[in-house]
């Protein structure tokens, strides 16, 4: 496997307690942003002290937990808050699809953080003058030019009866389509700008960007903290209603529909089998609960539990991805079924993305409702939704399920 790191060796990181900074997505001094926020809270942070790119394959979490540790290894650290965070980390982003490059693992140069009470700023590498000071003040998109994907709404909608066709025919039980939009800005894209209107909008998700990524997910992939690991799957959807009596009727037909109940027990049981290897105890609960968002309305899965080894984060993403959520089940036809009906590359849509410390602890989701900047032209960006498909699925019905999450980063861009 090739890997590709350039670093300041060995690594020297610094962390100090900081006044609280309030809304971190503020403080970001570069259109280029790094961002893991929830509830306010979380970590941002810019520069490059080092970059690994991962080529797709099998074993590419493994590559990349031994690539990283061997960063980590002879780093000199002052840490004195010892938080989930503090000191030296990186920020990553996976692809989807095993198979292609793509992913990567970034350790930033500044890192600026808050939780549970605390504020931090880390700097790997040399001291520098204020980091904190903006040298670019944000600007928002303007001009912007929507446009079709790689299939029309027409096409999506054809491809989605073919996988309703073969899921019948006992091909698979369930794959997961998703379709893109474009988007062209006037201006360079700024991630900030992006940044602080999700965190703002959607602040139960978890608000990312990484290396051209920007998103609002709600699904939680992994979180491990010491041995403790938590994780929230998602899979059954219904748009919000326009009023208070729609959302908790919508609420009560997502809960009792058989389809979107049997498409949610593909994604739990899956991450039940794929956790208990690795934990002393798991809990999943039997049923899903319901977790409303401002666009749309999920059946969820909260899980928990304690680690039985040494995992680091990445060990446990290694089990997880692809969960039924975004891929399908049983995962190998699934995966199949995506890359012909499809006809588009998912890059790192769908795939994880978060963080992950010296101590192998780190929070990752499924980088979802999302959009990304296009490499060799930061005015275009493409954004992503998909569909959980099982048997029964009505393909103008997941059409309207897709418009709906495509709604947060839409309106991200709008203003
Ligand atoms: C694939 C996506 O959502 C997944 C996560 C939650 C609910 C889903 C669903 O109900 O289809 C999807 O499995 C997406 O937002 O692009």
């Amino acid at each position: 496997m090739k890997l590709a790191a350039e670093a300041t060796t060995p690594l020297t990181a610094r962390t100090q307690p900081i006044p609280d900074p309030g809304d971190l997505t503020a403080h970001l001094p570069h259109p280029t942003a790094l961002a893991w926020i929830h509830h306010g809270e979380g970590i941002v942070a810019w520069g490059q002290t080092a970059r690994i790119t991962i080529p797709g394959g099998p074993h590419r979490f493994t590559h990349a937990a031994r690539r990283l540790s061997d960063l980590f290894a002879g780093a000199a650290i002052d840490d004195p808050l010892k938080l989930p965070g503090t000191g030296p980390l990186a920020f990553g982003s996976f692809t989807f699809d095993p198979a292609t490059d793509g992913s990567v693992l970034i350790i930033p140069r500044h890192i600026l953080g808050r939780r549970d009470g605390h504020a931090w700023l880390t700097t790997i590498g040399a001291p520098t003058a204020d980091p904190l000071t903006l040298t670019r003040p944000p600007a928002p998109p303007t001009g912007l030019r929507w446009g079709e994907g790689t299939l029309s709404a027409h096409d999506w909608q054809k491809a989605v009866a073919t996988a309703v066709d073969r899921i019948q025919g006992g091909d698979l039980g369930k794959t997961v389509l998703a379709r893109d939009l474009t988007v062209q800005a006037a201006q360079p894209i700024d991630t900030r700008v992006l940044l602080s209107r999700l965190a703002a909008r959607y602040p139960t998700c978890f608000t990312f960007a990484v290396d051209r990524l920007i998103g609002a997910t709600p699904e939680l992939l992994i979180r491990r903290t010491g041995d403790r690991i938590d994780s929230l799957v998602l899979a059954g959807t219904t748009p919000r209603g326009t009023t208070p009596g729609e959302d908790r009727e919508r609420a009560q037909r997502l809960y009792r529909s058989a389809k979107d109940r049997r498409e949610h027990a593909y994604a739990a049981d899956m991450v039940r089998q794929a956790l208990t290897p690795l934990c002393t105890d798991l809990h999943v609960p039997h049923r899903p609960q319901i977790l409303t968002l401002p666009n749309v309305i999920h059946l969820a899965t909260p899980v928990h539990g304690t680690l039985a080894a040494q995992h680091s984060v990445l060990d446990v993403l290694a089990a997880l991805h692809p969960t039924p959520a975004v891929c399908g089940t049983p995962t190998a036809p699934a995966l199949d079924l995506i890359r012909e009906l499809e006809v588009m590359d998912r890059g790192r849509y769908a795939g994880p993305v978060g963080w992950i410390d010296t101590d192998g602890n780190g929070e990752w989701g499924i980088a979802l409702r999302c959009a990304e900047i296009d490499a060799h032209d930061p005015t275009r960006a493409r954004l992503f939704a998909g569909c959980g498909i099982v048997a029964d699925s009505d393909p103008a019905a997941e059409l309207a399920e897709a418009q709906a999450k495509f709604r947060p980063m839409q309106e991200a861009f709008q203003g």
